[in-house]
Order: C-alpha cells, then sequence, then structure tokens
C-alpha cells in the first residue's frame, strides 16, 4: 500500500482533467457528425473504458444503446499476455453499427479481438474510439477510426480509467508512471 502511494506521489502528469475534456469533446463532435442517423450500440470496454465512456455520453447528440464488454490483457501487470475474455455483451450485434470505445490503444492485440467478435456476432460496422494512443510501430490490426491524445512509447500511464497495479483508476488526470 505504501508503494501504491508512492507510486502516485511520485508520478508525472501528462494531460489534466480539463485538458482531457477538451480532447473528448473533439471526439465526441466527430461522432456526432459519423453517428448522427446510425443507431449504433455503443460498447465500454471493462474496465479502463469506463471514466471516458462517462465523460463521453453526455456530449453526444444522437440516439444509441449501451453495452459493455470486457476482454483483458494486461491484469495487474504492465505488459500485456494472452488475452482473457470476462464479459461479452448481452445485447444482439447482428445487423448494428457497433462503437467501441477504449481508454488506451497500445499494441492493438486488445482491439483486434474485439473487433473480431463484433464482426462474428454480425455488426454491420465496428467502429473506434480510443481516448489515449500510445506511439510505436508493434501495432496490431487496425488503428480505432477515432484516437485522442499521444503518450510515448516508454510512459506506462495511468488515472482517468486506467490503473497502475490494479489501482488508481481514480486518478484525476493522465499520469506517467515514474519509479
Ligand atoms: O492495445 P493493447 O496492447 O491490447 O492494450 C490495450 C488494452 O489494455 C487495457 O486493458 P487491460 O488489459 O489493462 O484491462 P483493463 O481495461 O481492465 O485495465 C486497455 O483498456 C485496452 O483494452
Ligand atoms: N493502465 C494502462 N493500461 C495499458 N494497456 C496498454 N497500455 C497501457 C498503459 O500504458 N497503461
Amino acid at each position: 500500500m505504501k508503494q501504491i502511494r508512492q507510486t502516485m506521489e511520485h508520478a508525472e502528469l501528462l494531460f489534466s482533467m480539463t485538458e482531457i475534456d477538451q480532447q473528448i469533446s473533439q471526439l465526441a463532435e466527430q461522432l456526432n457528425r459519423d453517428y448522427a442517423t446510425l443507431n449504433p450500440v455503443v460498447l465500454c470496454v471493462m474496465n479502463g473504458a469506463v471514466i471516458t465512456l462517462g465523460h463521453l455520453l453526455p456530449k453526444l447528440s444522437f440516439p444509441l444503446q449501451l453495452d459493455y464488454i470486457h476482454a483483458t490483457r494486461y491484469g495487474d501487470k504492465r505488459v500485456g499476455g494472452e488475452l482473457v475474455w470476462q464479459a461479452r455483451p448481452m445485447t444482439d450485434l447482428a445487423d448494428r453499427h457497433v462503437l467501441l470505445i477504449e481508454d488506451i490503444f497500445d499494441e492493438g492485440y486488445t482491439l483486434k479481438a474485439l473487433r473480431e467478435f463484433c464482426l462474428q456476432a454480425g455488426a454491420s460496422s465496428v467502429g473506434c474510439l480510443a481516448l489515449v494512443n500510445k506511439i510505436h510501430s508493434r501495432k496490431q490490426g487496425p488503428l480505432p477510426e477515432y484516437l485522442g491524445l499521444e503518450v510515448p512509447d516508454d510512459h506506462y500511464v495511468f488515472g482517468f480509467g486506467m490503473d497502475v497495479e490494479g489501482y488508481w483508476r481514480n486518478a484525476p488526470g493522465i499520469f506517467a508512471v515514474r519509479d
């Protein structure tokens, strides 16, 4: 517990709540243009996207249905492994436009698998918003259609829904670990 408190004390603030809110507003404008008539199913990718979703939804001006999907490959670690499925959406995705909401796009394995799942379930299109893009050239699968803030490859980030060792999803902003 002492160590996890120190992680927060030593962390570097990369993006303040104000900066994040501005970015989410810009992304919402793009979605409002593209999804106005599509009646999408919005899927929150648990757990990390929960705060992004909470800030984004009230900025969206079109009718939508909300559900969640949960697959994780980091767990409490800082390096990704096998994707473990925790929950599939209850909503029938057949012939629906699906919009996945992610906190971070890193190596892309998670999003690739989620897209494949949605297409297998019969979705007519699958789009993705990721609030954060980690910049490197090891990406798998297509990029999210809606990408927000950029962070360098050597940063492990947390806050605004993202965890470090299972903690600090509640941190008010996006922080880089410095230890
Ligand atoms: O692009 P990738 O390298 O696949 O990583 C991105 C994924 O990593 C995080 O999830 P995580 O597995 O940490 O689960 P969590 O959302 O519950 O923290 C994040 O929410 C993305 O889903
Ligand atoms: N919390 C967190 N989750 C991730 N998943 C992939 N990269 C990251 C990261 O930098 N931070």
